[in-house]
């Protein structure tokens, strides 16, 4: 049996088209636009795409993009400066600083300077703390984005054994947090799991966010298991011609289709509902911001 292969990118397009009707119905009954900032600091490429994507789908759904770029040797001071006056602005309801900062700037203390209620990467402690104890919380992107596709596909996740391959802040853990929300038995693996292999085929939710090009090999897929690969690694391609890259997850995916029941491409899988789903957030948090009732399909 070959996996049903899971579209992200043309759930993500619905969850967009939604997010649009949101949008024009928030400006009709309410006058208000949700508004978005995006800071970039420096000039990595694949940071610069990401920033761009984000802005043009920003817009495209009727809501204000707010971009700043800043030079890669600016001061903390300064970008603490700038979420200060985010922060304070009544048309940004939402602040997303690009991820990873130069070294001269303190990851933590930046995320943490971040108004919690504007926090749509949903990377403040307090954020973090209310989706640990079931709170209405900003939830991380990419998580939501994997819950609603799981949640698409399988419906009711009660019960099923759940396997988180990573455990970062932004990825694993809240990923881990919203799949026991949803009643899994979850396992959280890293890089001190034993026998690896082993414990990924136990799960019938196989989440694999870990950085490392086609780790998670076919054999340790559970036959029929949904397989969500987060992993975005640029690997050489030299196939495609001299000093050509190309994307692939962190699931040796041709390998695995052959066992899964279904699972998600790279790219075309995750990535997509990364981006609807901080759109998504922009406007619940634009309504908690007014105080009218949020679209409870764009939420976990
Ligand atoms: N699709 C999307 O929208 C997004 C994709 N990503 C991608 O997802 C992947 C993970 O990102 P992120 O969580 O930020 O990465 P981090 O590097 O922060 O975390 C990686 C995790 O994987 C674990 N790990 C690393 N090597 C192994 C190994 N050999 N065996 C088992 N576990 C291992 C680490 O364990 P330990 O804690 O023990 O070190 C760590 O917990 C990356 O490919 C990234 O590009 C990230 C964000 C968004
Ligand atoms: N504060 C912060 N929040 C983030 O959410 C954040 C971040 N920093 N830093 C970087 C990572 C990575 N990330 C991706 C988003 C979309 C795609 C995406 O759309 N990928 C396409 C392919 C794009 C391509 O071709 O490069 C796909 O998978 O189909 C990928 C990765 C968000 N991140």
């Amino acid at each position: 049996m070959t996996a049903e292969i899971i579209d992200g990118k043309a759930f993500a397009a619905g969850l967009r088209a939604q997010v649009g009707e949101e949008v024009a119905a928030l400006k009709a009954r309410h006058g208000l636009k949700p508004g978005l900032a995006v800071v970039l600091v420096g000039e990595d490429p694949a940071s610069q795409v990401y920033v761009r994507n984000k802005a043009r789908q920003t817009v495209e759904v009727g809501m204000a993009s707010f971009e700043h770029r800043l030079d890669v040797a600016t001061p903390q001071a300064e970008l603490l400066a700038l979420v200060e006056r985010l922060n304070r602005d009544p048309e940004v309801h939402g602040i997303l600083v690009q991820l990873p900062l130069p070294d001269q700037i303190d990851t933590a203390k930046v995320l943490d300077a971040i108004d919690p209620a504007k926090d749509v990467d949903g990377f403040h402690v307090i954020n973090a703390g209310l989706l640990a104890t079931g709170q209405k919380a900003m939830v991380p992107c990419t998580p939501l984005g994997c819950y609603m596709l799981l949640k698409e596909r399988i419906g009711d996740l009660s019960g099923l054994e759940a396997v988180v391959v990573g455990r970062s802040n932004i990825v694993g853990k809240p990923m881990a947090q919203l799949l026991l929300q949803a009643n899994c038995t979850v396992t959280v693996a890293h890089s001190r799991t034993r026998d690896l292999p082993g414990v990924c085929r136990r799960a019938d939710i196989l989440v694999a966010a870990v950085g490392r090009p086609e780790m998670v090999r076919g054999d340790w897929v559970k036959p029929g298991a949904t397989v969500i690969d987060v992993g975005i690694n640029r690997i050489p391609a030299p196939e495609r011609g001299e000093g050509k890259h190309r994307l692939v997850g962190d699931v040796a995916f041709e390998e695995a289709r052959e066992v899964a029941g279904a699972i998600t491409p790279v790219p075309g899988g995750v990535g997509p509902m990364t981006i609807a789903c901080l759109l998504a957030n922009t406007v619940t948090a634009a309504c908690r911001a007014h105080g009218v009732d949020e679209p409870k399909a764009l939420a976990a």
